[in-house]
């Protein structure tokens, strides 16, 4: 199964306003004993979704990053992996999640290190996929980049049967949704329009670009605050930050999207291989 890019973009920009994002999230996991595989470029909120479906579910979330767990002594890379299975048992209900994947469980007999430390370790990370089929409240997701460089055994059923494209954002509409979501906590002109803003961007952008948008604008806001009171044309207590519409046009216009084009096309013959 794949579901399209479409819910994964809007499930976190939209969390709190539409409700049918997460009963698609719910019921991914209601329909599957076995764990789900985000995948897609760096900063398209795959890490966000994750978080998302547990919040939304009512579920514990143990987020472990993959190369946290690996360990220059012998056989203790292997233990952390049980390890962090042994903590999602007892915090169940939870869910866990393994965010940069193929830092972890690369194709075995590939990957390049003389003892085979990572071949056990994926070894480790089947044994207890495997296990954990069989426990009806601990939930695996995971995160890569690079679903190209996993083992294969990873995607068997049972393991990470599910894999879940999480692509950039293809039309404007969601780009405004997310502009929304990264921009709630700063202090926007009242007469903005993200609608206007976001007809400006290129349709290539991730969300971690449109949050970094938002901060070069802000960032544009601070200075010109700061500079109108040296100037002596406000009083340091009458000053307030206030991002304007032009700020993010100026912002827009120096964005470069941090996926570029090849890098998509790559991704999206990525998407049909594992359709
Ligand atoms: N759909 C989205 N809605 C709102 N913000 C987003 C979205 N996608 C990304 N972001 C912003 O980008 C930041 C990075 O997102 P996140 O870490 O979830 O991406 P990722 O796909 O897990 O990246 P990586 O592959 O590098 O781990 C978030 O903290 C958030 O500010």
């Amino acid at each position: 199964m794949n579901q399209q890019p479409d819910f994964l973009f809007y499930s976190c920009a939209k969390k709190s306003e539409d409700k049918c994002t997460s009963q698609i999230s719910i019921s991914l996991f209601l329909v599957t004993p076995s764990g789900v595989l985000l995948y897609g470029p760096p900063g398209t909120g795959k890490t966000l979704l994750a978080k998302a479906v547990a919040t939304e579910c009512g579920l514990n979330f143990l987020s472990v990053k993959g190369p946290e767990l690996l360990n220059m002594y012998v056989g203790q890379s292997e233990e952390n992996v049980r390890q962090v299975f042994r903590r999602a048992n007892a915090a169940a209900p939870c869910v866990v999640f393994f965010d940069e994947l193929d830092s972890l469980a690369p194709n075995r007999g590939h990957s390049g290190d003389s003892g085979g430390v990572m071949d056990r370790i994926v070894s480790a990370l089947l044994a207890e996929l495997d296990g954990v089929a069989d426990a009806a409240d601990v939930f695996v997701l995971a995160a890569t980049n690079r679903p190209d460089l996993l083992d294969p055994a990873l995607l068997r059923p049972g393991r990470f049967e599910k894999l879940v494209f999480v692509g950039v954002c293809e039309d404007h509409e969601g780009q405004v949704k997310i502009l929304r979501a990264v921009s709630s906590k700063i202090p926007l002109s009242p007469s903005t329009s993200l609608e206007r803003v976001a007809s400006l961007l290129p349709l290539s952008l991730t969300g971690a670009d449109m949050y970094a948008l938002v901060t070069d604008a802000l960032y544009t806001a601070l200075h010109r605050c700061i500079n109108a009171v040296r100037a002596g044309h406000l009083q340091e207590e009458e000053a307030e930050v206030l991002v304007t519409e032009e700020d993010l046009q100026k912002a827009a216009k120096n964005l470069v999207p941090s996926v570029s084009a090849r890098e998509l096309a790559h991704y999206h013959s990525l998407n049909t291989v594992h359709r």
